[in-house]
């Protein structure tokens, strides 16, 4: 793998205590080398500014753990990725306070590593149907199979939902939402949405299309007599408030499901993507690969109960987790003053998050630019402090999805691995990333499948 290179304009050498100026622009052009770059320069922490909001970035394992687990409520997900709650709304990835732990209380039970093991024969079903047409010799857009494998398993398992009729809307839907969203993050002078540029008006289209198909699977699951499918959507129609008794708001129903949808399915379909990418650069780690896919599998398509076995492909994806952790960003902002490792926050101040930064760290990593899966197969990695490798968050704020992500992952990847070895398409150039709503394959990923 290449090393992204480290360089970031407007940043100034001031010492850490001075708000840095000029950030805007660094941050804009890759917040992954911005944040880099402020860890290269400032150590543990750094200050800055992005317009009026002022910043830390946390780079020390301590007070990252304070900032996500041990002084959580000091903090709230308000703030500079508010653009996410248009089309997330108060949906468990952006509410707060007590809508947030009662969301999470009723939604925590079906995300266990027990429960999800029941969505292992859904997640192989999809894989095989939606690589069934595959053919020796063919190129393929692997993002955008994978957009189609992750987003049916999500919808099938989750509400029960079949989208292919819906699937090319729902991709150009999110797409657009992403980058539009991503650039309005970043802009400090946003155009309101009631002025029809082009792109309020793309925006507010593409909005329109995921909520039709949100609100339309609420709809068709009220109107039915057998309303009770045990999956998620049964959970959050059943769930009832405990002081009125009420239940969820159609409204409230749409920003989970939608927040669901997008949280569970381009993390997990970019991860992969990545990880093939990895596997097509590295042979040796193809070979390990297709030999534990041969000695566990022996030819059957993999299921939940391979999951333990399948240890080498699990390591695989932990080391892209690293290298590439989709989820590269996130935001708090402090809702009373408090400290962290000392270092006073005042309410209303903001902090700016990546695991990146510590995964590429050669404190915690051993030559932090190589991929070697090996490095998880010894306990050095658990001997790491927690926060030095955080691909899936922590504290009240983490991954619910976090064991769902991995079965499906290991799932998905050995179900194709074992069929087909991928290649890059002749001439494809090195593939780099864009900081989008997740880390993503710049301008996707082609290849060549050939049949094992
Ligand atoms: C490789 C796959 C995934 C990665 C890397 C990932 C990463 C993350 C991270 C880092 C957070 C915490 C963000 C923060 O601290 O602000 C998070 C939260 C969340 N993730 Fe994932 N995720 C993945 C897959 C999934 C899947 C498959 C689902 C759903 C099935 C999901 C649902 C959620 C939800 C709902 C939250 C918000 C939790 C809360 O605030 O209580 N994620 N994810």
């Amino acid at each position: 793998m290449s090393p992204q290179p480290i360089s970031a304009s407007g940043l100034s050498g001031l010492p850490k205590d001075t708000f840095v100026g000029g950030s805007l622009k660094a941050f804009r052009e890759d917040p992954l080398v911005f944040m880099n770059e402020l860890h290269r320069r400032h150590g543990d922490y750094a200050r800055f500014r992005l317009g009026p909001q002022k910043f830390y970035a946390l780079f020390d394992p301590e007070m990252l753990k304070e900032a996500m687990v041990t002084k959580a409520d000091a903090f709230s997900k308000a703030g500079a990725f508010d653009e996410i709650k248009r089309l997330t709304g108060e949906g468990l990835v952006m509410s707060n306070g007590e809508l947030h732990d009662r969301q999470r209380r009723i939604l925590q039970p079906k995300f266990t590593r027990k429960h999800i093991r029941r969505y292992g024969e859904q997640m192989a079903e999809s894989t095989q149907r939606l690589t069934g047409d595959w053919v020796h010799g063919q190129q393929r857009s692997l993002t955008h199979d994978l957009f189609a494998i992750t987003f049916d398993i999500i919808a099938r398992t989750m509400f029960s939902y079949d989208s292919s009729e819906q699937l090319d809307r729902i991709e150009k839907a999110f797409d657009s939402i992403n980058r539009i969203a991503v650039e309005k993050m970043r802009t400090l002078v946003r155009v309101p949405l009631f002025i029809p540029t082009g792109q309020n008006r793309e925006y507010l289209s593409a909005l329109q299309s995921l909520d039709e198909v949100v609100f339309g699977i609420i709809a068709k699951r009220r109107e039915s007599a057998d309303s009770d499918r045990g999956d998620l959507l049964s959970v959050l129609m059943d769930a009832v408030d405990e002081t009125d008794q009420s239940g969820m708001s159609d409204r409230q129903l749409r920003d989970e499901l939608m927040t669901m949808f997008l949280a569970g399915h381009e993390t997990t379909a970019h991860t992969l993507a990545w990880a093939f990418d990895f596997v097509m650069r590295y042979p040796d780690v193809e070979n390990r690969l297709v030999e534990e896919w041969e000695r566990v599998l022996g030819g059957t398509p993999p299921g939940a109960e391979h999951f333990n076995e399948l240890s080498y492909t699990q390591n695989v994806l932990w080391e892209t987790l690293r290298l590439r952790p989709s989820g590269y960003l996130t935001g708090r902002t402090a809702i009373k003053d408090t400290e962290l490792g000392g270092l006073p926050i005042k309410r209303g101040e903001a902090l700016m998050i990546s695991p990146y930064p510590l995964h590429m760290s050669s404190r915690y990593f051993d030559d932090p630019e190589a991929f070697r899966p090996e490095r998880f197969e010894n306990d050095d990695v658990k001997t790491l402090p927690m926060m030095a490798y955080f691909p899936f968050g922590a504290g009240p704020r983490s991954c619910i999805g976090n064991h769902f992500a991995m079965l499906e992952m290991v799932i998905i990847f050995a179900s194709i691995g074992q069929k087909f070895r991928l290649r890059h398409i002749p001439g494809h150039p090195p593939v780099t990333y864009e900081a989008l709503m997740t880390l993503t394959p710049k301008g996707g990923i082609r290849v060549t499948v050939e049949r094992r």
